[in-house]
């Protein structure tokens, strides 16, 4: 089974309100029963959270879990999310069990195991949907999940190691974050992307010329995606080009796909 990444239109830490968009990197999982005569270990702490709940929960047996990733770790590309979603979905199907929201459990167990802030919902349901998503993180609401056009690509630079995250700096902004998430989700997505990039970029202490640059070269959006490092652009497909050249002066540069709602595949 597998999950996509995403990348930020409205960063959910600093007012619990976020939107996120699905990208076509994917997290690849599959577990098979750990056999008695095995010694099977976890990942990491979010694979073994997730697996002791589902055991403890429904008595499932212990399992082995392998996972291959596109998604490079502490990038700010969604990696955590779609490593519980994919995971969810795996042991949900191979154990038969019911689960009304599975990117509302990511979330849940993602909170508890403390590998995100707010729970990260936004993130998670993106990797569920695929589309643009939009979440109430603190009520644990999914508000509101839109189809993406197919005619847009991203450009990902990948050149940082990211920086420590002032949760408390983040939220004194609160009220800048909710006029943007306020501007998503009127429909003004790209606009509020890049603001939010862009301030995210600032209050993180990342680069803020790069993805300004990109804006005078001609991208639709740009700025820093979750809490960094990772600096992202949106153009058209086709007009990625000048984007392109520009981000491989600074670093490993990957032009993605965007992911819409429907492009979900059940099989592994
Ligand atoms: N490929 C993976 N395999 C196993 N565990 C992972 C993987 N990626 C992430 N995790 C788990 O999630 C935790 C947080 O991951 P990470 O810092 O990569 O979050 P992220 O989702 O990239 O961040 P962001 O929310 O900003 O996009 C890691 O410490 C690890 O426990
Ligand atoms: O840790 C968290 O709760 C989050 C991390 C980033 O990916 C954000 O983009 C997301 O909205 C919330």
């Amino acid at each position: 089974m597998y999950a996509y990444g995403g990348v930020t239109i409205v960063n959910a830490v600093p007012a619990w309100l976020g939107s996120a968009m699905a990208i076509d990197l994917r997290v690849r999982v599959y577990v098979d029963i750990c056999r008695p005569t095995e010694i099977c270990y976890y990942q990491s702490k979010l694979v073994e959270y997730i697996v002791k709940y589902f055991m403890k929960k429904y008595n499932i047996p212990r399992i082995k879990v392998y996972i291959s990733s596109e998604i490079p770790p502490s990038s700010g590309l969604k990696s955590s999310s779609a490593v519980s979603v994919a995971l969810i979905r795996c042991i949900t199907s191979r154990f038969s069990i019911y689960e009304p929201s599975i990117p509302r459990l990511a979330a849940e167990l993602s909170r508890l195991a403390g590998v995100s802030f707010t729970g990260a919902l936004d993130d998670a349901s993106a990797s569920y949907y695929g589309g643009i998503v939009f979440t109430d993180n603190l009520n644990m609401n999914i508000l509101k999940v839109l189809d993406l056009p197919k005619e847009y690509t991203t450009v990902l630079l990948f050149h940082a190691t990211r920086n420590p995250v002032d949760v408390d700096r983040l939220r004194r902004c609160a009220y800048m974050f909710r006029d943007i998430f306020e501007l998503a989700y009127q429909g003004e997505i790209f606009r509020a992307m890049t603001m939010n990039g862009l301030l995210i970029a600032r209050l993180l202490g990342y680069n803020e010329d790069i993805p300004r640059k990109a804006l005078e070269k001609g991208a639709l959006a740009a700025g820093v995606s979750g809490n960094g490092p990772t600096i992202f652009a949106i153009t058209r497909r086709g007009d990625e080009g000048p984007i392109y050249e520009y981000f491989s002066l600074y670093g490993y540069t990957k032009v993605v796909d965007v992911i819409g709602v429907g492009m979900y595949e059940n099989s592994y």
